[in-house]
């Protein structure tokens, strides 16, 4: 038999075998309002819906994703990472076991496990996955492993700001493994909770939204996830309305506006058309969502190879199935379609058109009438400033790290009176009464977590994280300016924005040369001591882009790095305002954030 013959039928096997293992999420089922609507069918059509349902449920949740080809080019050409010398280590920290004691296993994936671990001061539980190392004959470690690792935590250091990302600690590495630590959540899996009963239209309405807000950040930072499926998204705890969370960037890309990706790879039930041709960008992941939302919906797929692998239980090659997503009718005529709403069909349909230049990008696909009725605090709506703080330091951590210290260094030059940092002036002295300039970091602190915003304690520390700079304790006004400011509106004032920059720029030139030396960019991000982790500040130079011939960054390049990204809607991201606000009018609160707007 041909190799790729024998491959796709291996694969088709492997998917099939995997699909038997959810038995329990069939039981999940007879408590859906759905299976419920459909006892309204005539007896033997309810008998034939129930058992699909059942079936898909189990089916379609545990099928694994179809990684790159390790060693292609193509791909590789999408890592931010040059290809690199020979490396026997990356330089992360050797401490994990020191720091961490790991756990039982908790999850397994293609290129990892995934465990429990406990941090041995705070008692803090974690999760890490674990990768063990791959090695070349060479004897240093396998070069593709090396950029694949490197783009993983890139990126997950990139969007750890956000609570819509499982928040990333950090990476540590052993002679065998290197471990990525991440939050733990315990609320399982989005498929889990969709057929536990609760899954009403509302229901799914909700969590499309917070898939599509976390599709739509990583798209304003030019981020392709690739691998949008229900188990790649989590809840944090087993509440009801839990914030859900989307973990595993394992295959995630970043890609320039105009650049197109061609391998396939993803989770083949949720790919799109173009993935299949082998040419895609960002509107391959809105197909996947449109995918998702038609699963949490329907509990089913709308191809028709649904029917002939998991109701008839017959094999079905990967060719037959790349053949239905291309070009298969979509099975919007069956119910529970005749049950749901036109907004629900209008939106699911729109992502789920062939031709990608049709469908709504995420941020389109936000305003969407089927998402609007949200919970209280999911406003698309600009919020005021004390209401956004939570929006507002979300969109920040999101930055780069490197255009994170640009804009305190922005921030620096514009005076503590200007007009453009009055409101920020006027919250900012709410909390530093006696106008030190500085307040500490605990004190923040203590503002998220005081029932005015529902966060968790880890999250209000992964939102602040980022501000506590050179580790003294306190945050500077600057910085206060920096991760809250509404850098558009004065990037938009072209003649300001410019001079700052300019100002700016400067400042970082410690040796006046006009551009920032290697030696510049070292003291900026790792302070005048330098890097302690030689990735740290790779890491940091990578997301600048290329770098001049002496490895240094001139100053249109530096405007461009500051520029760009500044547009973002802070609608992108959750308020995370809780039930206090809401009976703030009754005079029940009394934190300091809820004025000066
Ligand atoms: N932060 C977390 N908290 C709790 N469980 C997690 C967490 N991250 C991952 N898991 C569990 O571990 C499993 C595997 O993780 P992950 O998908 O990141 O691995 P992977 O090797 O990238 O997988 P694949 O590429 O096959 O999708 C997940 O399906 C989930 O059950």
């Amino acid at each position: 038999m041909p190799a790729a013959a024998s491959c796709c039928l291996h694969r088709a096997a492997t998917e099939h075998a995997a699909a038997g293992q959810l038995q329990t999420l069939a039981a999940a089922w007879q408590q859906h309002p759905d299976r419920r609507r459909s006892q309204q069918q005539p007896r033997r059509q309810q008998r034939q819906w129930r058992r699909r349902r059942r079936l898909a449920a189990t089916a379609t949740a545990a099928l694994p994703s179809v990684p790159p080809a390790a060693d292609s080019a193509a791909e590789e050409s999408l890592y931010r990472a040059p290809p690199s010398e020979p490396v026997a280590e990356f330089g992360y920290s050797k401490n994990f076991g020191a720091k961490y004691e790991l756990g039982d296993k908790i999850g397994k994936g293609a290129h990892s496990t995934v465990h429990l671990a406990t941090d041995r001061e705070s008692g803090e539980r974690v999760a890490v996955k674990v990768m063990p190392k791959q090695a070349a004959p060479s004897g240093f470690l396998d070069p593709h492993f090396v950029r694949r690792v490197r783009n993983e935590v890139d990126i997950c250091t990139h969007l750890s700001g956000s609570l819509n990302v499982c928040y990333f600690y950090g990476a540590y590495e052993s002679d065998a493994a290197v471990y990525l630590v991440l939050e733990l959540l315990v609320g399982g899996p989005l498929w889990d909770r969709a057929f536990r009963g609760t899954c009403s239209e509302r229901a799914a309405a909700r969590l499309v939204r917070e898939v599509l807000r976390t599709v739509a950040q990583c798209h304003a930072r030019h981020i392709l996830m690739r691998d949008i499926k229900p188990h790649n998204f989590m809840f944090a705890g087993p509440e009801e309305d839990s914030p859900l969370k989307a973990v595993d960037f394992g295959i995630s890309v970043f890609l320039r506006p105009g650049q197109y990706v061609t391998q396939r790879a993803g989770t083949r039930i949720v790919m799109a058309p173009e993935v299949v041709r082998c040419r895609y960008s960002f509107p391959a992941d809105l197909w996947s969502v449109g995918i998702l939302a038609y699963l949490l919906l329907t509990g089913r797929l709308p191809y028709p190879f649904w029917e002939r692998l998991y109701v008839q239980k017959k094999p079905v090659t990967a060719d037959e199935m790349h053949r239905e997503i291309r070009s298969a009718e979509l099975d919007f005529r069956s119910p529970p379609w005749d049950t749901l709403s036109d907004d629900a069909r209008d939106l699911v349909q729109s992502l789920l058109q062939r031709d990608e230049a049709k469908r709504p990008t995420a941020e389109q696909a936000l305003q969407h009438r089927w998402l609007q009725d949200a919970a209280p605090g999911c406003s698309y709506e600009e919020v005021p400033l004390s209401d956004s703080i939570v929006q507002r330091l979300q969109r920040f951590g999101t930055y780069g790290r490197l255009k994170q210290i640009a804009l305190m260094v922005v921030a620096n030059c514009i005076p503590p009176d200007s007009t453009v940092v009055a409101d920020l002036r006027g919250l900012f002295l709410e909390l530093d009464p006696a106008d030190r300039g500085r307040v500490p970091y605990t004190r923040l602190q203590a503002e998220l977590e005081d029932g005015r915003y529902t966060l968790s304690p880890a999250e209000a520390q992964q939102l602040l994280s980022r501000l506590d700079m050179n580790g003294d304790g306190e945050i500077s006004f600057a910085t206060w300016v920096a991760s809250l400011m509404d850098w558009s509106k004065l990037h938009n004032d072209s003649a300001e924005w410019d001079a700052l920059v300019e100002r700016a720029f400067h400042a970082l030139d410690v040796d006046g040369c006009g551009r920032l030396s290697p030696g510049d960019l070292v003291s900026a991000i790792c302070g005048d001591g330098g890097c302690e982790a030689p990735d740290d500040l790779d890491a940091v130079l990578r997301e600048a882009g290329v770098l001049d011939a002496q490895g240094g960054i001139g100053l249109e390049q530096f405007r461009a790095l500051l520029g760009g990204e500044l547009q973002d809607r802070l609608d992108l991201f959750d308020t995370r305002l809780g039930a206090v606000r809401e009976t703030e009018a009754g005079g029940a609160h009394g934190s300091s954030m809820q004025g000066a707007d």
